[in-house]
């Protein structure tokens, strides 16, 4: 994570507009020339806090956790500490109680730690809040996220719309943002604050940007609408799942391409077209970004454009990560984020990745677990690959593969059955056609 939270964030995390230099009145991204954001070099520490519910299973916490700490790995923070607190619900004025608040604060000062990640979204005064308790960098689940995107968004609509993010989070924060600032100058009870015209006047600072950005991707959205239209009659598919299932090395493995996999979490955030011809009938292949959980609505509409190539594919190819001990709830993530973006209703292929790495004894054994966690909740055994496989194909309405993109196991499979799909949507919107006509 960069040490001046990339886009020009100070360490609250938060930044007003009228603290960039003279020329340019409102916050920008620092980027390098490369499209990557400036990165501090020492690397930066985080504590992770998760509040569940007191129904949630430890093992669901643990596993929460791992993907928290997945995506502060991948933002550059080393994770060095988890506090988990059981509550009803968060506390309104800083998330955590009072008890958990001061432990974390003690553990925070004595190791020196540069930021506390939160596994939920705060509220910009729960966020200003934290900030006066702790005095280190705070970070929700959007701030990360979007975090992310921002360092791996290369094409100008997916850095467009990554900044449009950046600035809808920016909006709300404003406010306690100054009440920060006033604090930092030594600003006394009796010292006069920002007046609500300042603020004002950089909410419309703020607010004249995001119309901008989205008047920008208006016509980058022209722009791709015409490249669209010169490829309109080819079957689209688009390959979707949850973020590091494996979409972009099947698509590497269909159309021979080369595009960016990683064992990082929102490895890719382009999408990418590609035409694929298999069995001499062609298709156009898009590799899209990847879904999460408690995806913040906001951040999906920012994507709209890239979620487009979602919308309008005539088959999804949804890929699932079966070695993941979360699979069966990141297909409900999947499915309800489709719904969300309206493309829920689509023809589908469920392929089941990683099989080679599929195991029914694994359990999380790869971390120390976390205070307050049950040692003696037992951990339920996992069915063999044979006995899922029997239920998935018995009980899912859609077509059902399980395949290894990384062993090449099952491929030959994988592709007979998108060519009969995509052969079958071409026949019926030509009936008289041959699929190599249309290119
Ligand atoms: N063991 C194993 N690893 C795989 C398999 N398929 C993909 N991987 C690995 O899983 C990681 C994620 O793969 P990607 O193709 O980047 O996944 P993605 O779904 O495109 O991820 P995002 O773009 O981050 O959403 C990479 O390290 C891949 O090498 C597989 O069948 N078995
Ligand atoms: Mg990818």
């Amino acid at each position: 994570m960069a040490k001046n939270n990339d886009w020009g964030f100070n360490s609250s995390g938060t930044r007003h507009p009228n603290q960039d230099d003279g020329k340019n009145k409102t916050p920008q991204p620092k980027r390098n020339a490369d499209g990557t954001y400036e990165t501090g070099t020492e690397q930066e520490t985080a504590v992770l806090v998760a509040v569940p519910d007191k129904r949630q299973a430890d093992e669901k916490t643990q596993e929460y956790l791992d993907e928290l700490a997945f995506l502060a790995e991948t933002a550059g923070a080393q994770v060095t500490k988890r506090f988990v607190q059981r509550l009803e619900k968060p506390d309104t004025r800083t998330f955590v109680g009072e008890g958990k608040l001061a432990e974390i604060r003690a553990y925070v000062k004595h190791s020196k730690t540069s930021m506390v990640i939160f596994d939920d979204d705060l509220s910009p005064s729960q966020l200003r809040n934290l900030e006066a308790e702790l005095e280190v960098k705070i970070v929700d689940r959007s701030l990360l996220i979007i975090d992310i995107f921002a360092r791996r968004a290369k094409s100008a609509t997916a850095r467009t719309q990554v900044e449009l993010a950046q600035y809808q989070y920016l909006l709300p924060r404003l406010t306690g943002l100054w009440t920060h600032l006033s604090r930092q100058r030594g600003g006394g009870v009796s010292q006069r604050g920002p007046g609500e015209t300042e603020i004002e006047t950089d909410r419309r600072v703020v607010r004249d940007r995001i119309a901008f950005l989205k008047e920008k991707l208006e016509d980058l959205d022209k722009q791709s609408n015409t490249q669209r239209k010169s490829r309109e009659g080819v079957v689209r598919v688009a390959l979707v799942g949850y973020t590091n299932v494996g979409k972009s090395t099947i698509m590497n493995m269909l159309s021979r391409s080369d595009v960016f996999a990683e064992n990082k979490l929102f490895a890719t955030v382009d999408s990418t077209v590609r035409k694929v011809v298999l069995d001499n009938i062609p298709f156009l292949l898009s590799d899209t970004v990847g879904f999460i959980r408690k995806l913040p609505t906001r951040l999906i509409e920012s994507f709209k454009s890239t979620l487009d190539e979602i919308r309008e594919a005539d088959l999804l190819v949804h890929v699932v990560d079966i070695s993941h001990p979360g699979f069966e709830e990141q297909i409900e993530v999947v499915n309800d984020t489709l719904k969300d973006i309206e493309a829920a209703d689509k023809p589908m292929l469920l392929v089941f990745n990683k099989i080679d790495l599929y195991n029914p004894e694994a359990h999380n054994e790869n971390h120390d677990g976390f205070e307050g966690m049950n040692p003696e909740e037992g951990h339920t055994p996992r069915p063999t690959l044979e006995q899922l496989k029997a239920t998935y194909m018995a009980q899912m309405h859609d077509p059902v593969i399980f395949i290894s993109a990384q062993e090449r196991e099952n491929i030959d499979e994988l592709r007979a059955l998108l060519v009969r799909h995509v052969a079958a949507i071409h026949y019926k919107r030509y009936p008289n056609q041959q699929p190599q006509d249309v290119e």
